[in-house]
């Protein structure tokens, strides 16, 4: 195994999931453990530290300080996510990903973290951006600030108005989002073909 990345990893696990209709964090993934669990697992030997990040605290298998939960509860956006967690990880590069895209590769992450060397964003892209699958410096924290004193949450915003770059990946499979009934299904089949094979 590699050496553990330096870099501190947050997963961003505190949405509404209003596509899956429920929290799709809690939903049942591989070998017992729900999504969230095995993100976290899988991606924990590969990072000095890593953290979960949410509204609410709802995951049975973690130590409380490794949770980070959002300062501001009234309404559901990544941004909101983002602002606590440079509250708390002040001058520093985090590596930021969702919950809901458990088939990202180690050596994705490892390009994503050393293309991130000169810039605030670094993200990945395949058919389309991934905005939230990517190094994010401290930096870009009084972005955050105006966008939530003007109600806007749009990442697209946040890449905009900081040194960023997209780095782009050829393997669209490995991105894929579990946003509803049917991402879900897929991603099962998925995941038990991969174990299986
Ligand atoms: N901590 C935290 N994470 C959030 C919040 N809103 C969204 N996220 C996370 O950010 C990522 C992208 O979220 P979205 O696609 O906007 O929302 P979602 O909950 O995944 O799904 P939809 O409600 O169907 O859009 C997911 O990993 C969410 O769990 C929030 O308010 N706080």
């Amino acid at each position: 195994m590699k050496t553990p990345f330096e870099i501190t990893c947050v997963i961003l696990s505190g949405g509404k999931s209003s596509r899956m209709g429920e929290d799709k964090s809690l939903l049942p993934f591989f070998s017992s453990k729900t999504l969230i669990q095995y993100q976290y697992d899988r991606l924990k030997p590969y990072f000095k530290n890593i953290y979960i990040s949410s509204k609410v605290d709802k995951f049975d298998f973690l130590e409380k300080d490794f949770l980070i939960l959002d300062e501001k509860q009234d309404i559901f956006s990544p941004i909101l996510a983002l602002d606590t967690i440079f509250k708390k990880f002040k001058n520093q590069k985090i590596f930021i990903i969702t919950v809901d895209t458990p088939f990202v590769s180690i050596d994705s992450i490892d390009k994503l973290i050393k293309e991130s060397k000169d810039y605030d964003i670094c993200v990945a892209q395949t058919e389309k951006t991934h905005n939230l699958c990517g190094v994010f410096s401290s930096n870009i924290s009084l972005t955050i600030k105006t966008m939530i004193e003007n109600d806007i949450h749009k990442i697209g915003y946040l890449l905009k108005n900081n040194i960023h770059k997209i780095l782009k990946f050829p393997n669209n499979g490995e991105f894929i989002n579990i946003n509803d009934k049917d991402d879900y299904k897929t991603a099962l089949n998925n995941i038990n073909f991969a174990y299986n094979n």
